[in-house]
C-alpha cells in the first residue's frame, strides 16, 4: 500500500517569470530516510491555465532535463501532482469498514461503470481498472442517504504483470496491448473486490498459479447474488468481443438496485 507522506507547499506566486507561461511557487520537500527528516527546497513550475496548449513543451522541456544529469544542469525531480481525494483508495476503505451497504456498493459499482462509460466514448482504455486505483471523495452517510463519490484515479506505473492477475485480462498477457475490452474484464475483477469488502481476489495465489489461473480459463468464485455474479463472469469471459458493452453493464446494474435481493437481504445492511 501507498504510505502518503508529508510535503509542504508553500504558495509564493511570483509573477509569472518573464516571457514563461507558468507559475513559480517555492516550497520544500520533506523526506524521512531511516528515522532523519530531509528538507529539501524546491521550486514548482504549474502551467499557467491560459497557456494548457503549450503542455506538451512544457512536459518536453522537463522530461528532457530529467533524463541527463550533470552538476552544472538543474536537477529536475519526476512528480505528479493529483487532487488530493479526501478518504483514499476504496480497496483499504472497505477493509476498513464494517457496516458498508449493498446499496452503497451498488452506487459504487454505477459510477465506475459511468467512469468506464465515458473513456469507452472516447476510445480511451485505462489499464489498471481495480479498487485500489477506485479514491473515495466522499464517505456517504447511510443516516441522510448521502451517497459515496469516488474519482477514477490515474492508471500508475503498470506493475509486473503476472502481479495484476486478475485484474488484468488475459489478453494482455499475450498481445502485450490494452484495448477497451481490458477494461470490462478488470471491471468484472473489481465489481468482484467491492462485493467482497475490498478482499484482493485470488490473493493467496503465488505468480505460477496465477498463470495458471488464466491457462485453464478459471472464474473467481461466484457472489452469491447471482445476477451480480452473471454481470461479473460476462465481463469476465476469455473471449474479449463476448464482454458486454458499458451500456449494457449500466443497464444491468440499475436493474440490480431495483431487483428484490436489496430488500430480502435488507436486513444484512440494518446498522448493527
Ligand atoms: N489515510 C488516508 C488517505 C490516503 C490517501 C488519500 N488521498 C489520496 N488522494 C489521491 N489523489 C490519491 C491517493 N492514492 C492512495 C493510493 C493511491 C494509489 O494510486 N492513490 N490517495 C486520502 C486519505
Amino acid at each position: 500500500t501507498t504510505q502518503v507522506k508529508q510535503l509542504s507547499i508553500s504558495l509564493q506566486s511570483e509573477s509569472l517569470g518573464q516571457g514563461s507561461f507558468t507559475h513559480i511557487f517555492r516550497g520544500s520537500k520533506t523526506d524521512q530516510r531511516d528515522g532523519v527528516t530531509h528538507s529539501t527546497e524546491v521550486l514548482l513550475k504549474v502551467l499557467d491555465a491560459n497557456h494548457k496548449n503549450c503542455w506538451e513543451s512544457f512536459f518536453e522541456a522537463a522530461s528532457l532535463m530529467s533524463q541527463i544529469s550533470h552538476k552544472h544542469l538543474l536537477l529536475v525531480y519526476d512528480i505528479m501532482v493529483q487532487e488530493f481525494v479526501k478518504h483514499g483508495a476504496l480497496d483499504l476503505y472497505l477493509k476498513k469498514s464494517t457496516s458498508v451497504s449493498v446499496s452503497w456498493k451498488l452506487d459504487v459499482a454505477k459510477q465506475l461503470a459511468c467512469a468506464l462509460n465515458f473513456l469507452e466514448e472516447k476510445n480511451i482504455a485505462h489499464g489498471n481498472i481495480c479498487a485500489k486505483n477506485l479514491l473515495l471523495a466522499r464517505e456517504g452517510d447511510p443516516s441522510t442517504d448521502n451517497s459515496p463519490f469516488i474519482k477514477l484515479s490515474d492508471p500508475g506505473i503498470s506493475m509486473a504483470l503476472l502481479d495484476r492477475i486478475p485484474w488484468v485480462a488475459p489478453e494482455v498477457l499475450n498481445t502485450l496491448e490494452i484495448e477497451l475490452e481490458c477494461d470490462k474484464w478488470s471491471f468484472g475483477s473489481t465489481l468482484w473486490e467491492i462485493f467482497n469488502n475490498g478482499e484482493a481476489p485470488l490473493q493467496g495465489l503465488d505468480p505460477i498459479h496465477k498463470q495458471q489461473f488464466y491457462e485453464h480459463f478459471s472464474n473467481l468464485p461466484a457472489l452469491e447474488w447471482t445476477e451480480l455474479a452473471d454481470l461479473i463472469s460476462q465481463c469476465m469471459q476469455y473471449q474479449p468481443e463476448l464482454r458486454p458493452s458499458c451500456r449494457s453493464i449500466i443497464r444491468q446494474l440499475n436493474s440490480l438496485i431495483t431487483s428484490d435481493y436489496e430488500i430480502l437481504h435488507a436486513s444484512d445492511t440494518l446498522p448493527k
